[in-house]
């Protein structure tokens, strides 16, 4: 019989950005080891390039996965987001191209709540000014504008994963928390949900931003938003660089309209560790500026390797997208002794009576068959004896509106 389940050693996998060993490891257990490893992300035209010959890529927060780079990326069977943000991916150009895309939805949500409270008592006691003063030999033991956690508002702009999870530790510390998202939102503990971002600002002392970056958070916070938060407050991004407009935020720094405020994204970021970072805000000591941080801890690090490392695997070995972000979802059993044909088609009406159609005519029985579809696609899977698989595919490659399909044993 001919093969045409790849051969695991042909299966190539390229892992950018530097993610964790964790991740090479996995993928060595499960048996690929055809591994390229880069430290940086790649600009658009070297990727081009360098996906043609790509079955799985890794990336992390800086690598854009364009339709440009999707339409070369003719090998391309699935991709693999090391972190929780997908913005950086095209997800409608991979879905049309039958790419499921995973992420690691909360590996270092935790991470990034620890730092936004290590800010939030750093920024509450006026420390990065006094520490840049005292890196100078300046000597500033003063109380005036230092102050506890305890009873402070803290207003979240997005309770996922992470707000959620800041405002529980903030409670534990005896802060006041509020929210304000556009579901309404079970609050944890005491926390209150507000009607309206506008009513956030003006009742919080520090606003915490932990929005995904989407049409409506790009510049969700300006120089209006900001005019509405009160004097001597705080504004704290984690999130993504696009929501908040920088210049504003500079400018309520010089006027001290804020107190201070702590930034760990931008809306340009280097694309290494050589390139130099380029901000208005570099003047101002009373923000905190760190190098899109939030979520790098070894801890979350090696466990977002393993998380996303076995998501590739299990698509590349069963079929299963769980969790997929822009896929249907097709959580599937293990197949001994039977080979498994995945067809991606698009979602047009008879493509799955066509495939019934043409296995019936070839006297061909489906064990099981598993279908998934969404707006744009259809994802259906069949388990079949195995003297079948070759004539299947032949057939299920000749169906009308087939996007990719391939055979797995
Ligand atoms: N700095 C870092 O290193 C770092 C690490 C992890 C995540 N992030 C960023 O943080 C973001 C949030 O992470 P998460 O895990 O909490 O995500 P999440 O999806 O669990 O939560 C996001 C929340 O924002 C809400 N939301 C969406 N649009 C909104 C809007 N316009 N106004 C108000 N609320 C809105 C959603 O309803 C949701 O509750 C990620 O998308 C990622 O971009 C940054
Ligand atoms: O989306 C995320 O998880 C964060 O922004 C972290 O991204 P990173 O892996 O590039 O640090």
């Amino acid at each position: 019989m001919k093969p045409t389940s790849l051969d695991k050693s042909k299966i190539r996998f390229l892992l950018l950005e530097g993610v964790h060993q964790s991740a090479v490891n996995a993928l060595h257990q499960a048996g690929y080891t055809n591994i390229e490893y880069l430290k940086t992300s790649l600009p658009e035209d070297e990727l081009v390039e360098k996906i043609r010959d790509v079955h799985f890529i890794g990336i992390r927060s800086r690598t854009q996965l364009t339709a440009r780079v999707f339409d070369a990326a003719s090998r391309l069977q699935a991709v693999g987001c090391f972190c929780i943000g997908t913005n950086q991916v095209d997800l409608t150009a991979a879905l049309i191209k039958g790419v499921p895309v995973f992420n690691a939805p909360y590996s270092n949500t935790r991470s990034v709540a620890e730092l936004v409270i290590g800010q939030i008592i750093l920024l509450l006691r006026g420390i990065p000014e006094k520490n840049a003063q005292a890196h100078r030999g300046v000597w500033q033991k003063v109380a005036t504008g230092s102050f506890e956690t305890r009873g402070k508002k803290l207003g979240v702009v997005g309770y996922g994963n992470i707000g959620s999870q800041l405002s529980v530790l903030a409670e534990s510390m005896g802060m006041k928390v509020y929210l304000y998202d556009i579901i309404t939102k079970l609050p944890l503990g005491n926390a209150v949900q507000v009607g309206s971002l506008k009513e956030l600002m003006q009742t919080c002392d520090i606003i915490s931003l932990h929005v995904p970056e989407t049409a409506q958070t790009a510049n969700m916070i300006g120089a209006e938003q900001i005019s509405w938060m009160k004097n001597g407050s705080i504004l704290i991004n984690a999130s993504r660089g696009t929501v908040i407009d920088i210049d504003a935020l500079a400018a309520a720094l010089e006027s001290g309209q804020l107190a201070g405020a702590a930034i760990d994204v931008f809306p340009v970021e280097p694309r290494s560790n050589d390139e130099e970072f380029i901000s208005p805000l570099r003047q101002y000591d009373n923000c905190i500026l760190t190098p899109h941080i939030g979520g790098s801890t070894m801890e979350a690090q090696e466990n977002i390797g393993l998380e996303v490392a076995e998501k590739l695997t299990r698509y590349s070995d069963n079929g299963s997208t769980q969790t997929s972000v822009n896929f249907p979802e097709v959580a599937l059993p293990s197949h001994p002794d039977m080979h498994r044909l995945l067809h991606i088609h698009e979602n047009v009406p008879g493509v799955l009576s066509q495939i019934n159609q043409v296995f019936s005519a070839a006297g061909i029985n489906i064990r099981s068959q598993y279908l998934q579809t969404n707006d744009k696609i259809g994802y259906v899977v069949m388990d079949i004896d195995k003297e079948h698989s070759e004539i299947a595919m032949d057939k299920l490659t000749g169906v009308p509106g087939t996007i990719r399909c391939r055979v797995l044993w």
